[in-house]
């Protein structure tokens, strides 16, 4: 087994390396928009950013309140431990983070507060949706989903209407608290219910992925690692490079990781084993730490 790490600075931080290979205080790196922000008066975005010029695929992460947005990009993109996310306050902003640990890893994410109406006709919804790779949608699995099946089914129309090229990216969070059987039949019932809705609407040729998530084990980080391999235009030629790779030496299997975030970016062609992810991030987190006590 080979852990191919890509080195990787901190999140968005230009110029300006950080010693101890990727803790920061994520403050600096958050903006925050308000709706107010967001609107300007011809009710286009304000603000002049990569979104004008240098375009950065932006991966929305949205969903009712209390679902665990703001967890997810906290644990994954800024080395939250799990038990602190239980006090954070509920988002209320869009907030928008540049993540760009590498050549391969460059997006925005946008973390949408749970409660904000989206579809209000003063918030130009259209311009967001368009600049968009991914839409994450997060459904909090220990809590009644009906209502998140609906708003996901709205949101998804929406989007598609704008952008068909998104992709739809369906996590199925806090699966911590599930017993297997029970999570597939979550799942399953998910699954069903929100592709029924898609076909009814006759609009059966959307994709949704769905995913069964986690802060609490590397799911969330496998799940992530997808998401963001789908927006990654070189990935053919890296899993083909990693192939050959393991195919010429006695490796058996190849990652090719975002140090930072924990993502992988690439891997050869042989199936994923949980457990030798895991065991691969166990080992760039050894690393991590004596880089940072002796580095
Ligand atoms: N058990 C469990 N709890 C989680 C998980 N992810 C998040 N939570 C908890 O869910 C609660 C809500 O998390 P937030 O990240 O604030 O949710 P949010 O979707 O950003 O909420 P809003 O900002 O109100 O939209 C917190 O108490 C988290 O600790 C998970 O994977 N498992």
């Amino acid at each position: 087994m080979s852990t191919t790490a890509e080195r990787a600075p901190a999140l968005s931080r230009e110029n300006e390396e950080d010693p101890t290979l990727g803790y920061y205080d994520d403050e600096e790196d958050l903006e925050a928009f308000s709706d107010a922000d967001l609107r300007s008066e011809d009710g286009v975005l304000g603000f002049s950013d990569s979104l004008n010029g240098e375009v950065k695929p932006r991966i929305l992460l949205m969903g009712l309140r209390r679902s665990g947005k703001s967890s997810i990009q906290k644990v994954v993109f800024h080395k939250m431990s799990p038990n602190e996310t239980l006090f954070l306050e509920s988002t209320n902003k869009i907030c928008r983070e540049e993540v760009s640990s590498s050549s391969f890893v460059s997006f925005q994410i946008w973390d949408f507060p749970g409660q904000i109406d989206f579809f209000d006709p003063t918030f130009d919804y259209e311009m967001i949706f368009r600049g968009t790779g991914a839409l994450i949608f997060v459904i909090d699995s220990q809590d009644d989903y009906v209502e998140a099946l609906s708003r996901l089914h709205l949101t998804v129309t929406r989007a598609y209407k704008v952008n068909p090229d998104i992709n739809f990216e369906v996590f199925i969070h806090k699966v911590d608290g599930l017993s297997d059987d029970h999570k597939i039949d979550k799942q399953r019932d998910i699954h069903k219910r929100a592709n029924d809705d898609l076909t009814d609407a006759g609009l059966e040729q959307i994709h949704l992925s769905f995913y069964l998530t986690s802060i609490y084990d590397h799911s969330i980080f496998e799940a992530f690692s997808k998401v963001v391999q789908k927006l990654i235009p070189q990935l053919p030629t890296l899993e083909n490079l990693l192939n050959i790779f393991i195919s010429n030496s006695s490796i058996e299997k190849a990652f090719l990781f975002d140090v930072v975030s924990k993502i992988y970016i690439a891997t050869d062609s042989s199936p994923v084993d949980m457990q030798t992810y895991e065991l691969c991030c166990d080992m760039i987190d050894v690393v991590i730490d004596i880089s940072c006590i002796y580095g």
